[in-house]
């Protein structure tokens, strides 16, 4: 049977595991589980088991692509990881973080990589090469594609702060407000759009959904990066399905012995319970 679109099985996973978090899957080798570390397929064996043991306390997983492409062999244990996914929780999507962007022949390679190859619900893209390097990803109406928008890390200053001073926006717009006016009103024909803003700006938070009402906004920087999970829900929550707040390294080496995964669990229940406590009204 085919899978609904994205937004309609974030929705439904929020409302099912009653979350907002999405744990994100960024397995470095050396911070392994050493019972693990020496197998072939090491990669694939520790994210498998840290989905089994919380895909019923999230609404999203997102695998960074990086993470297996730089080993030898990487790319097959992602694929591995995929097709567990859709077997043991098939009501979780899964949004492939690559964070594309190229001109548009080649961003239909990637297209099809992300779609096709790995079988994504939902793909990280950035839009800082303009419209026809998104539109390719069109073809793909039913999956999500997440625009860097305001991202966490604080070099995101350099350029996503700047004013601009053009005829096409009101004077002094942000850059990323800009990305964010785009994506909500010429970015989006086929409703699958979101944005990337980072849980460790929450004013920027405020201002995107300001900007982009009902867009879904995927919000990583709680935990290792130190965002407050509280704020980023009274920022940026607008209903189910329309935010959705990662954390890679707080939940998924949050032990490192032979009960990792189950230390997993506890951490991202934790998270869980922390954001739901933020919400007006429940899941
Ligand atoms: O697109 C992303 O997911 C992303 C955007 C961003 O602005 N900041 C950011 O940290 N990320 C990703 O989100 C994850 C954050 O990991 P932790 O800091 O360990 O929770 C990493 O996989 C990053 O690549």
């Amino acid at each position: 049977m085919a899978r609904p679109d994205f937004r309609h099985q974030l929705e439904q996973a929020q409302r099912q595991n009653r979350s907002l978090l999405c744990v994100g899957l960024d397995p470095e080798p050396s911070r392994l589980p050493e019972a693990l570390r020496d197998q072939p397929d090491a990669l694939f064996a520790f994210c498998a088991a840290i989905v089994d043991a919380t895909a019923d306390r999230v609404c999203a997983f997102k695998p960074q692509i990086a993470y297996f492409a730089a080993h030898s062999g990487g790319e097959a244990q992602l694929e591995r990881l995929l097709a567990h996914i859709r077997a043991v929780a098939p009501q979780v999507p899964v949004i492939l973080d690559a964070k594309r962007g190229d001109i548009g022949s080649t961003a239909a390679q990637y297209a099809r990589e992300a779609f096709e190859r790995y079988g994504a619900d939902a793909l990280t893209l950035s839009p800082y090469m303009g419209s026809d390097s998104i539109s390719p990803y069109w073809d793909y109406p039913q999956r999500g594609l997440f625009l860097l928008c305001r991202t966490s890390n604080p070099g995101g200053d350099d350029l996503q702060q700047l004013p601009l001073q053009d005829a096409a926006g009101p004077p002094g717009e942000r850059l990323y407000e800009r990305v964010a006016r785009l994506a909500a009103s010429q970015w989006d024909p086929h409703g699958q759009t979101g944005l990337v803003v980072g849980a460790t700006y929450p004013q920027e938070l405020a201002r995107v959904r300001e900007l982009a009402p009902g867009l879904p906004l995927l919000v990583p920087g709680v935990g290792a990066q130190g965002g407050d999970a509280a704020a980023v829900v009274r920022a940026g929550w607008a209903g189910p399905g329309t935010l959705v707040v990662n954390a890679s390294r707080a939940v998924i080496y949050a032990g490192s012995g032979t009960d990792f995964a189950q230390a997993a669990r506890a951490a991202a229940q934790a998270l869980r319970d922390e954001l739901n406590a933020a919400l007006a009204a429940p899941l």
